[in-house]
């Protein structure tokens, strides 16, 4: 059988580091001169690969949308070239790519897999090489159709996925979707789909820095701050609400919000809980919320909020559109 071949975007991370003065740094060369001479990736039944090194290579806390449209645009012009894609990026704002990318390509019919690792390769006990073996392999033998993102043996909907431990393998979870795909002495796909048949040409919607606030609510929070962030130059605010997406009953918050929203804000609601969905019918402190105008973003995650709107206000769409579409699943984002 022909041996696939696999595309992999390097954009950095911890995974291709090199350990400095001042701590971890990307290191020029490196990670595509490891793998390249490692047996295991070369295995017969390994698929061919590329590795392609951008430059500069960046942690990923410098990551932005200028550059999620790089590797958007780069995946694009390779895609008829490679079975599937391997992105290596950062595990901090690894969730935030993945879900941008989620929703910039459209008619994906090929695997694109975001990944990287805690510890580098050029480290003892790196988790590295697991992670990128799977992930190539995965996208080699497993085309689920969509952005994935893969991480201690299991595959997550990218836009599904956030970082929920800072220094452990297990640095990502999908708190209200199972995995994908789990890898063990065997790969089980649970939620994962292999590639469908699309007739139309993969697209790729272009994507600009947009401004959005998001507030963080907690007890006893102070109108002030409430009024100096929607008084800044934002086209839409996450709320991160109480439990099923209460909030305080304050007057002055509430005129705030609705003042907000006729200025044409885009009011967004999302719980600080980690599992489970936004219901502003439940209680009059959700209820409230309503009648200013804020929309629920039910269980999407905060990663995939910001880069929905970023996608959403990229394009020249109505007000009624964007605030529409962030209620409804477009990629399968959120369970409704
Ligand atoms: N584990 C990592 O990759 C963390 C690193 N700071 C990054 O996000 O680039």
């Amino acid at each position: 059988m022909k041996r696939k071949k696999i595309y992999i975007a390097y954009t950095g991370g911890t995974i291709g580091m090199k350990q400095s003065s001042r701590g971890y740094i990307p290191a020029e060369g490196y990670l595509t001169e490891t793998v390249k001479n490692n047996a295991e990736f070369t295995r017969e039944e390994m698929p061919l690969f590329d590795i392609h090194e951008y430059s500069p290579l960046i942690d990923s806390s410098d990551m932005s949308p200028y550059h999620w449209q790089i590797i958007a645009d780069d995946i694009k012009a390779k895609y008829d070239q490679y079975d599937g894609f391997v992105v290596l990026h950062g595990t901090d704002t690894m969730a935030y790519t993945a879900s941008a990318l989620s929703f910039m390509f459209e008619n994906l019919t090929k695997p694109v897999i975001v990944t990287g690792s805690q510890i580098p390769l050029s480290q003892l006990r790196s988790d590295g090489q697991v992670n990128l073996l799977n992930a190539m392999y995965l996208a080699a033998n497993y085309p689920i159709a969509e952005v994935s993102l893969f991480f201690n043996n299991k595959l997550f909907r990218g836009n599904r996925a956030t970082k929920a431990h800072a220094d452990g393998f297990d640095a990502f979870s999908s708190p209200n979707l199972q995995p994908l795909a789990q890898s063990g002495i065997s790969i089980k796909l649970k939620e994962g789909k292999l590639s469908p048949y699309v007739e139309q040409a993969l697209q790729v919607t272009p994507i600009t820095p947009q401004p959005i606030g998001v507030l963080y609510l907690y007890p006893g929070i102070n109108i002030d701050i409430i009024n100096n962030i929607l008084g800044g130059d934002i086209r839409a605010l996450i709320l991160l609400s109480f439990g099923v997406g209460n909030a305080p009953q304050q007057q002055l918050f509430l005129d705030a919000l609705k003042a907000a929203y006729d200025r044409g804000v885009v009011l967004i609601n999302l719980t600080q809980c980690i599992q489970g969905q936004v219901n502003m019918g439940g209680y009059a402190t959700g209820n409230a919320l309503i009648n200013c105008g804020v929309i629920s973003g039910y269980d999407m995650t905060l990663e995939a909020c910001i880069a929905k709107l970023h996608y959403l206000f990229s394009q020249e769409l109505e007000l009624e559109t964007v605030r529409h579409l962030m209620q409804d699943s477009l990629r399968g984002e959120i369970t409704r």
